[in-house]
């Protein structure tokens, strides 16, 4: 009898396959309104229109005084931002003392900064050039104007925006939430882990990771080693994506195919032809959400989440990919099989490895500001270089 095993190694799917795979195996979450506040890192998922015109009124430009027709003038009042609008028209040879943003009254020709003024007893004069100093109402943003389109991201600055608009809800599509699972009975959370022991090192920098890529963790659960935890987790609902750290491999505790298997899940990605993290995992379960099993070594986890977390959270959002290549400089050695992410510093000089880079340690990383993508067989042209967050 010949038995057929699957060797994730051996049968690994190209690191190019996998990150068009995890992109291509979601669509983006339905459209949400929240409070503004919460949309912060968000896409939009309708165009951002004006619900008032900016300024709304014509309004000072200047501290000073709006004036009708020509100086000297009887100044017959005063006007202030958040105040009471002059009652009626100005007529010529009249001004009001007036505030930066406070309406102009009708009738007005300029407004003539203290500066231009010459201030008497109940009089100002001056020289009049019309028109000026008076923000037109609508001019800035005219009433309805479209001015960010479906998709745009919600920036600190769209959040101030959308304000000034009128908004209060904004339309996105919502961050995918995701539940995190930490596997492994030596794995510690809290100080100087012991002898037999390893601080969780990836539980710490997915929430970040997450929300860069436009998600957001909802829980990390620590897991015993043993599959009945685990198949019990993923059975829950309420996630839109679950990731397994530790498990992936072929070790006695390392339970994600089987569980996966006994799911029914329908598994996208089983082995990635890439160094580090070659054991990670993508599948999508029978009631909706995608797991992805990140290996347990740091490095190799970080690579992974770059890989199939990332691309898919992407696809949640309605995220387009950017992106970037660069030079290598400095000694880099391609693998004859796999694509080899290698942490980097972006100089003026090209992309710098940082060394480091050991899949259990995060050391490189942590110095880099890049994963660059060196595919197998290298031989020197520019390569991808992944931002890391
Ligand atoms: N026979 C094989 N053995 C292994 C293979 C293989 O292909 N065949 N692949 C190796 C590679 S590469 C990796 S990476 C690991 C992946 O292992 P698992 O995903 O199953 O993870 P564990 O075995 O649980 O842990 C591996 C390593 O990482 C430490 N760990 C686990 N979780 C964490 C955490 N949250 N924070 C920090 N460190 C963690 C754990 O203590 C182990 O040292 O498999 C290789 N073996
Ligand atoms: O690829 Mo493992 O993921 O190197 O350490």
């Amino acid at each position: 009898m010949t038995v057929v095993r699957h060797d994730p190694v051996v049968d690994a799917m190209s690191w190019e396959a996998a990150r068009r795979v995890a992109a291509g195996s979601v669509k983006p979450l339905g459209a949400v309104p929240v409070p503004a506040a919460e949309a912060l890192g968000c896409r939009l998922a309708g165009p951002l229109r004006a619900l008032v015109a900016v300024p709304g009124v014509d309004v000072s430009a200047m501290d000073g005084y709006a004036v009708a027709g020509d100086g000297p003038w009887r100044l017959v009042g005063r006007v202030l931002a958040g105040g009471r609008a002059h009652p009626g028209p100005l007529a010529a040879g009249e001004a009001v003392e007036i505030a930066t943003g406070a309406p102009v009254p009708a009738g007005a020709v300029a407004v003539v900064p203290y500066e231009r003024a010459v201030a008497g007893a109940g009089t100002v004069d001056g020289a009049v050039e019309p028109g000026r100093h008076i923000r037109r109402r609508g001019e800035d943003i005219p009433e309805g104007a479209v001015v960010l389109e479906a998709g745009a991201p919600v920036t600190p600055v769209a959040l101030g925006l959308a304000a000034a608009l009128g908004h209060d809800d904004l339309l996105v599509r919502p961050r995918p939430g995701v539940l995190v699972l930490i596997t492994g009975d030596e794995v510690v959370h809290k100080g100087r882990p012991g002898v037999g022991r390893v601080r969780d090192a990836i539980g710490p920098f997915l929430p970040g990771l997450v929300e860069w890529a436009g998600g957001r963790v909802t829980d990390t659960v620590h897991l015993p080693d043993g599959p009945s935890a685990l198949h019990a987790a993923l059975s829950g609902r309420g996630a839109d994506v679950v990731v397994v750290c530790g498990a992936s491999s072929k070790g006695p505790a390392d339970h994600l195919r089987g569980v996966l298997a006994a799911l029914g899940a329908d598994v996208l990605v089983d082995g990635v032809a890439v160094r580090p993290g070659h054991p990670q995992a993508l599948a999508r379960l029978p009631h909706g959400p995608l797991v992805a099993g990140l290996p347990g070594n740091p490095f190799a986890a970080l690579g992974a989440a770059l890989t199939l977390l990332a691309p898919a959270l992407r696809g949640l959002t309605g995220t387009p990919e950017t992106r970037e290549t660069g030079t290598l400089s400095g000694d880099v050695r391609a693998h004859p099989r796999d694509t080899r992410l290698v942490p980097v510093r972006r100089t003026p000089e090209g992309a710098a490895p940082v060394g480091h880079d050991r899949p259990g340690s995060l050391w490189g990383a942590a110095l880099a500001d890049a994963l660059a993508v060196v595919p197998p067989g290298w031989d020197g042209e520019p390569v991808e270089l992944i931002e890391l967050p």
